[in-house]
């Protein structure tokens, strides 16, 4: 088994399925991972020392998932010189807007790289993409993704035009 590039970690169970995009980026990648639930607020000491061995550990990248008052990423942040990925993931109450301030407006210094609400999938891709500077197989392995998406949109846009909108519409639709 290679030794875990990226740490994916969560404050809670509840977030699993959020986070699990980026888990599935990684795997669809080949890129080696490991998956905790750590906290900054009910395992403090746990979370500050799992951030601070990560670099020593081979990890080169952390997403750090939280919802409501999300600090877990912020705190990693704080004790790791490596890049820290935010997920803010949404709450209950506040839609995830909580969860995404938090996390988001951290102070001059200390930066949290805070994607979308619940965007697991893009802080996985963002990962790829920062492995991608040392890893060429990564690099490629990430422009494939683009490239695929990109025939996937100008398909679509070849059977819009070719339909035209209405009839592309309905068959949407079913
Ligand atoms: N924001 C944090 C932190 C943290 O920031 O350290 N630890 C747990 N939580 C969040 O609390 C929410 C509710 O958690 P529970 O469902 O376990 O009560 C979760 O979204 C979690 O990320």
């Amino acid at each position: 088994m290679p030794s875990p590039l990226v740490a994916i970690i969560m404050g809670s169970d509840s977030d699993l399925e959020i986070m699990k995009d980026a888990a599935l980026v990684l795997e669809e990648m080949h890129i080696p991972y490991e998956i905790h639930i750590l906290s900054a607020h009910r395992t403090p000491f746990q979370a500050m020392q799992y951030a601070q061995e990560a670099s020593s550990k081979g990890i080169e990248v952390i997403i750090a998932g939280a919802g409501a008052a999300a600090h877990l990423a912020g705190v990693i942040a704080a004790v790791t010189e490596l890049p820290v990925i935010g997920v803010p993931t949404k709450s209950s109450y506040l839609q995830g807007l909580d969860s995404l301030l938090s996390m988001v407006q951290m102070p001059g210094g200390i930066p949290v790289a805070t994607v979308a609400i619940n965007q697991a999938k893009n802080a996985g891709l963002l990962a790829v993409s920062i492995l991608g500077i040392k890893y060429p197989e990564y690099r490629e392995a990430y422009k494939t993704y683009k490239k695929k998406l990109e025939e996937e949109v100008l398909a679509k846009d070849k059977k819009l035009t070719t339909k035209g909108w209405q009839a592309y519409l309905e068959e949407k639709k079913k």
